[in-house]
C-alpha cells in the first residue's frame, strides 16, 4: 500500500512540473535545485507521522498546505490545519516546524508536517506536496545526501547516522553517535593537517634547499612527523577490526562433546527455540546461525555439532563444519556436562579442543552447564579444570554471571565504545588507512624529493577521501544506499 501512496504522490509531482508555475513567494529562498518531500518516520500505522521537505520551496510548500496563516516561528512547533492546496480540502490538525537554511539538518529551508499516522492522513499530505509546484519525491537517502553536499556532515558522520538508524544493541549505539559526533573524522583531520605540515617542509627544501635562509632541519622535521604518524596509523589499523565487529557482529561459536546442552545454550542466549534440543546426542549437525544481542554486543552465535570421533559420515561432515567454524570463532563458548567431567567425551575435549585453543590464545569461556545435577557439595574431585563458570540452562542459575563474563570479553573483541580512540568500522576505513599507511612507506624509501613530496600527497589524499572530501561519485553512492527514503 505504501507503494502505492509514494506512486500517486510522485504522479502528483510529475502533474505539477507540466503546470510548472513559478514560485509565488518573492523572498530570497536558501538552497537550489529540486524540493524533495518524503514521509521521514517509519510506514505503517502510527499515533503521529512525520512528513518533511528539503529545499527552496519548502516554504511555498508550507503555504500552500497552510494558507491563508503566516509562516510559523522559525524552529518552534505550531498547530495548523492543513488542506489540499487545491480543492481546499481539510486533510489533518499538524503540527509544522519550519526550519530556514542554512540552520536545518539538509542546510536547506526545511519544513516537518508532524501529522496523524493513519494511511489516508499520509497519503491525503504527500498528494497535496506532489502537487505543489518545485517538489519532488526523495530517494533513498536524499535528505542526508544534501546534508552531506552542504558541509552539514562529513562523510565518516553520514556512515555513523546509517549505523545509527540501523543500531540493534547498546554498543552499536554508543559507537555510532560517537561516530557521527565527528571524532573519527577530526581524528582524520589531524592527521592530514600532520601531513600538510610534513609537505610543505619537504616542499620549501625543494624549493629553497640551497638557501641560507631556510631554517634547519626542515627535513629532519618532516621525517619525524612522518614517523609519528606511521605509529599512530600502525595502532588505528592493528586494533584487528574491533570496529568492524561492532558494526556486524562478533562471531561466537558454542562448541562441547555432544549432549553438553550446546543447543540449550544457545536456545537461552537468543531466547527463542532456534535449535532443536533432545537427550539424543548427535541432535545438532549442522551449523546453525542466529544474530543475538549478547549483553549490549551485537554477536552472530553458531551452533555447532557435538565434538566425536566414530560416527555415521553425515554427523562426521556436521563435526568438520564444526572445527571450521572454530577456527573463524572470535570468541568460543565451549560447553561441557558439568555432572559427566570424567567421561572420555569430556576428558577429550578438554584435553584437546579447549587446551589447544587455548594455546592458540583464541578467547574462550568454559562453561559447566547442568549444575543443577551437581550434589550439593559442587564440583566433586575431577580433572584439572582451567577457569570455568557453572551454568545450568534447565534452571537459569549462572545465567548473570555468564553475560557478564561475555560482556567483558566482547569488549575486548569490538572494542568498547565507551572508551578508547575512535574505531574503523568499515572496510573502507581500514582501506584508505592501508593507502595512507603504504604511501608514507613509499614516502620513507624513496631519497628523491619530488617522489617523496608525491607521496605525502597520495597519503593525504587518502585521509581526505576516508571524511568525504574529494570522494567519487560511487562511493557517495555505496554509502547513500544504506539509508531509506525519508532519511
Ligand atoms: N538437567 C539439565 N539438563 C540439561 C541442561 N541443559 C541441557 N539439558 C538437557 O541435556 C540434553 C542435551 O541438550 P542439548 O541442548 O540438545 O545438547 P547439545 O550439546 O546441543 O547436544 P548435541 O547437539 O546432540 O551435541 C537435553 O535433554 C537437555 O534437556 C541443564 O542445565 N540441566
Ligand atoms: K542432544
Ligand atoms: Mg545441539
Amino acid at each position: 500500500m505504501w507503494r502505492e501512496l509514494w506512486t500517486l504522490a510522485a504522479r502528483a509531482a510529475r502533474g505539477s512540473c507540466r503546470l510548472c508555475t513559478r514560485q509565488s513567494s518573492g523572498a530570497p529562498a536558501f538552497g537550489s535545485g529540486a524540493t524533495i518531500f518524503a514521509l521521514s518516520s517509519g510506514q505503517g500505522r502510527c499515533g503521529i507521522a512525520v512528513i518533511r521537505t528539503s529545499g527552496p520551496a519548502s516554504r511555498h510548500a508550507l503555504r500552500s498546505l497552510t494558507a491563508p496563516r503566516d509562516l510559523p516561528q522559525a524552529r518552534s512547533a505550531s498547530l495548523r490545519l492543513l488542506s489540499d492546496p487545491h480543492t481546499g480540502e481539510p486533510l489533518d490538525r499538524a503540527l509544522v516546524l519550519w526550519f530556514p537554511g542554512p540552520q536545518s539538518f539538509t542546510g536547506e529551508d526545511c519544513v516537518e508536517f508532524h501529522v496523524h499516522g493513519g494511511p489516508a492522513v499520509v497519503s491525503g499530505v504527500l498528494q497535496a506536496l506532489g502537487s505543489v509546484p518545485g517538489l519532488r519525491p526523495a530517494e533513498a537517502g536524499e535528505f542526508t545526501r544534501r546534508a552531506f553536499a552542504h558541509g552539514k556532515l562529513s562523510l565518516t558522520e553520514v556512515e555513523g547516522l546509517a549505523d545509527l538508524i540501523h543500531a540493534e544493541t547498546e554498543a552499536q549505539r554508543r559507537q555510532a553517535l560517537r561516530q557521527l559526533d565527528g571524532e573519527l573524522g577530526q581524528l582524520c583531520h589531524s592527521w592530514a593537517e600532520t601531513l600538510t605540515k610534513a609537505l610543505a617542509h619537504v616542499e620549501a627544501y625543494i624549493d629553497f634547499g640551497e638557501d641560507d635562509n631556510l631554517e634547519e632541519g626542515v627535513l629532519e622535521q618532516a621525517d619525524s612527523q612522518v614517523q609519528g604518524l606511521v605509529v599512530a596509523l600502525d595502532a588505528h589499523l592493528r586494533d584487528a577490526r574491533r570496529g568492524q565487529r561492532l558494526r556486524s557482529g562478533a562471531h561466537v561459536v558454542v562448541t562441547g562433546p555432544p549432549n553438553a546442552g550446546k543447543s540449550s545454550l544457545v536456545n537461552l542466549l537468543s531466547q527463542k527455540p532456534v535449535s532443536i534440543v533432545s537427550p539424543e546426542p548427535g541432535t545438532t549437525r549442522d551449523v546453525l546461525e542466529i544474530p543475538v544481542d549478547l549483553a549490549g554486543f551485537p554477536a552472530l552465535l553458531s551452533d555447532t555439532a557435538g565434538l566425536r570421533e566414530g560416527v555415521g559420515p553425515v554427523e562426521q561432515e556436521g563435526v568438520r563444519r564444526a572445527r571450521e567454524r572454530l577456527e573463524q570463532a572470535d570468541l568460543i563458548l565451549a560447553v561441557l556436562d558439568a555432572s559427566d567431567l570424567a567421561s572420555p567425551s569430556s576428558c577429550s575435549f578438554l584435553d584437546t579442543v579447549v587446551a589447544l585453543l587455548g594455546a592458540q590464545s583464541q578467547r574462550l569461556l568454559l562453561v559447566l552447564n547442568k549444575s543443577d545435577l551437581l550434589p550439593s557439595a559442587g564440583l566433586g574431585p575431577g580433572p584439572d579444570l582451567p577457569p570455568h563458570l557453572l551454568l545450568s540452562c534447565l534452571t537459569r542459575e549462572g545465567l548473570d554471571g555468564l553475560l557478564e563474563a561475555l560482556k567483558k570479553e566482547l569488549a575486548v573483541v569490538c572494542g568498547d565504545p565507551s572508551t578508547g580512540p575512535p574505531l574503523l568500522t568499515r572496510a573502507r576505513h581500514r582501506h584508505h588507512l592501508q593507502g595512507c599507511l603504504d604511501a608514507l612507506g613509499h614516502y620513507k624509501q624513496t631519497r628523491d624529493l619530488a617522489l617523496a613530496a608525491e607521496a605525502l600527497r597520495i597519503a593525504r589524499r587518502h585521509l581526505t577521501h576516508l571524511t568525504g572530501g574529494g570522494g567519487t561519485e560511487e562511493v557517495l553512492d555505496i554509502i547513500f544506499r544504506d539509508f531509506c527514503v525519508g532519511k
